[in-house]
């Protein structure tokens, strides 16, 4: 695997690739992987002939400092977690490949990105539309993986992506979760022993809500009732616990179509996000 930090040395690769008539396609991620990040190499690795996974922690998409100061910087790691599954590149860019001195222009994707951690972390979705477009194009992707623990997130990229005319085609992957429920995230690092060992509740209460919208149970009252629970659980500030349409994530006041009930919540200190498909049953 090679680590490249340049857009030339990239560009030189994938055209190589190009004239042997290979397809290429690219993870992106903010690095410190784990098993949800290597499923979406796996996927990769067996639809394309070339994988490129990309790593760079994008300045642009946090809105809160102290969240981007503490956000895990692991390379090394992640460079030898990667080398058994025959990675072509980890495109590490160096930041000014990314934005060049006088870059001027965002990506903004309306709709899709008003609610949600839209809502609760603003300008987090222009800053993830535009590294994700410079990406896409720098890497020359077929195809692209994005993990559906971070829903909003792959609707925004499949909207930008179509908006755009880009070529690449976006791939949806399901959320991978520890044994106990917790969907993997590199902020559950950040968890004190006792906030790790109540976090899957997360996942249960989201589970039972979501048993209970999809059997017609009123949804306010299914809200409320989990919204109890999870403050009961240690949790100090729920973002949002909302149902909406899947895939276009509009508010739903009942789950009379294919929906998500979708989860952000503090704990210990940790945002923390989870979401699950709602199917109407009957
Ligand atoms: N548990 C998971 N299952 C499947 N895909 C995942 C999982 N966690 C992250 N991904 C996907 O990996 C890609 C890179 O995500 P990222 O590097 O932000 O990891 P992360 O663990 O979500 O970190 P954090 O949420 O703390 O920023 C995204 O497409 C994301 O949806
Ligand atoms: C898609 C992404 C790599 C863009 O920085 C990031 O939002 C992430 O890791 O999910
Ligand atoms: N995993 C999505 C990237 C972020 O939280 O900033």
């Amino acid at each position: 695997m090679k680590i490249v930090r340049q857009k030339s040395d990239l560009r030189d690769l994938t055209h190589t690739w190009r004239r042997a008539g290979e397809t290429i396609g690219v993870v992106p991620t903010m690095g410190a992987l784990h098993a949800g990040h290597l499923s979406l190499v796996e996927a990769a690795k067996s639809r394309t002939d070339r994988v490129i996974v990309t790593l760079f922690v994008n300045p642009r998409q946090f809105n809160n400092p102290e969240d981007l100061a503490k956000y895990p910087r692991t390379e090394d790691s992640d460079a030898e977690k990667l080398a058994p599954f025959d990675v072509d590149v980890l495109y590490v860019p160096d930041p000014d490949q990314i934005y060049p001195d006088g870059f001027a222009t965002t990506i903004s994707v309306a709709g899709v990105t008003e609610g949600l951690c839209g809502a609760t972390r603003p300008g987090h979705f222009d800053g993830v539309a535009t590294v994700v477009t410079k990406l896409l194009l720098q890497t020359d992707a077929d195809l692209a993986f994005f993990g559906e623990k971070d829903f909003q997130q792959l609707q925004v990229v499949r909207r930008l992506a179509a908006d755009l005319d880009l070529k690449t085609r976006i791939v949806g992957c399901p959320t991978v979760r520890e044994e106990d429920g917790l969907a993997m995230s590199s902020r559950n690092l950040r968890l004190g022993p006792d906030a790790r060992d109540s976090a899957p509740v997360l996942h249960d209460i989201l589970q039972s809500a979501a048993e209970a919208l999809s059997r017609g149970a009123p949804t306010t009252d299914v809200l409320d009732d989990a919204r109890s629970r999870l403050v009961a659980a240690g949790f100090t500030d729920v973002d949002y616990l909302d149902l909406c349409s899947d895939p276009d994530l509009t508010p739903m006041s009942a789950a009379t179509g294919p929906g998500r009930l979708l989860l952000a919540a503090w704990l210990d200190g940790v945002r923390l996000i989870d979401n699950v498909a709602v199917q109407p049953t009957g």
